[in-house]
C-alpha cells in the first residue's frame, strides 16, 4: 500500500464519525484533503453538515465541493474535526503544521468536542522530532526569536518559499526547531509560549481523542 492509499483509507474511516446535522472542523494537508473530498460526497447525499475549515486551502477546496462553510465565530462548538498530523506518539501526541496551518489547526482543535487524526503508517514514531517542529512567529520578531532558539540549542530554521520568508494564512513568519533531544515537551511548550512574538508551536500535546492509522489489512483505530 502506498502511504497516500493508507491516508485515503484513514479518511474514509474516521468520516464514518460524521453525523447527520454535526459541525465539522476540516483539517489542513494531503491526508485532511481526502477527508474533505469524503465529506463532500456525505453532503453531495444529503446529510446536512456544517463546516468550519482551518486554512484557506481547505475553505477552497470545500467550497468546490458544494461543502456549507462558516467561520469559527458563528458556531458555539465544533463537534468532530478531523485532520492530519507530522508525527504522533503513543501518548496521543502530535507534531503538526509542515503545511503550516498550526495555528487555525490548533484553534480548531481547542473549540472541538472530539478531535480525530488520520494518517499514513510513517506518522506513527516512538518519540517526535525527526520532523521539524513548526513554531509560528509574527515577523516584527522573528530575527530576535531565531537568535533566543539558537541560544536554547534547537537549530531554529526560518521557512523560506522561494527568496521570501513563508507567510502562514495569518500573515506570520514559521521557524522549524530540533526537538529531537528534547524529553520535557510540555516544559518546552510553556518556555516557548512565553516569547512575546512567539503565537504558536505546532505540538498538539493533548488534544487528540482518537487516532486512524491507513494501513495494509485495514485502518487501525487508537482510542485515547
Ligand atoms: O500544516 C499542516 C497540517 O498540520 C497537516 O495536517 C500536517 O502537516 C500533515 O500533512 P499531510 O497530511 O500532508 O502529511
Amino acid at each position: 500500500m502506498t502511504a497516500d492509499q493508507e491516508k485515503k483509507q484513514a479518511a474514509l474511516e474516521a468520516v464514518k464519525y460524521i453525523k447527520d446535522n454535526m459541525v465539522v472542523g476540516l483539517g489542513t494537508g494531503s491526508t485532511a484533503k481526502h477527508m474533505i473530498e469524503a465529506v463532500g460526497k456525505l453532503v453531495a447525499d444529503g446529510m446536512n453538515l456544517t463546516c468550519v475549515p482551518s486554512s484557506d486551502a481547505t475553505e477552497k477546496l470545500a467550497k468546490q465541493l458544494g461543502i456549507k462553510i462558516v467561520a469559527l465565530d458563528e458556531i458555539k462548538k465544533i463537534d468532530i474535526t478531523i485532520d492530519g498530523a507530522d508525527e504522533f506518539d503513543g501518548d496521543f501526541q502530535l507534531i503538526k503544521g509542515g503545511g503550516g496551518a498550526l495555528l487555525r489547526e490548533k484553534i480548531l482543535a481547542w473549540n472541538t468536542k472530539y478531535n480525530i487524526i488520520i494518517a499514513d503508517s510513517s506518522k506513527d514514531v516512538k518519540k517526535l522530532g525527526a520532523f521539524k517542529l513548526p513554531v509560528e512567529v509574527i515577523p516584527f520578531a522573528t530575527k530576535q526569536i531565531v537568535s533566543f532558539l539558537e541560544d536554547e540549542g534547537l537549530q531554529p530554521v526560518q521557512r523560506m518559499k522561494g527568496n521570501d520568508p513563508y507567510r502562514t494564512d495569518e500573515n506570520n513568519n514559521i521557524i522549524d526547531i530540533d526537538i529531537l533531544e528534547v524529553d520535557d515537551l510540555k516544559a518546552l511548550e510553556i518556555k516557548l509560549l512565553k516569547v512575546p512574538g512567539i503565537v504558536e508551536t505546532g505540538l498538539f500535546l493533548d488534544t487528540t481523542s482518537l487516532i486512524i492509522v491507513g494501513k495494509e489489512g485495514g485502518p487501525e483505530t487508537k482510542e485515547r
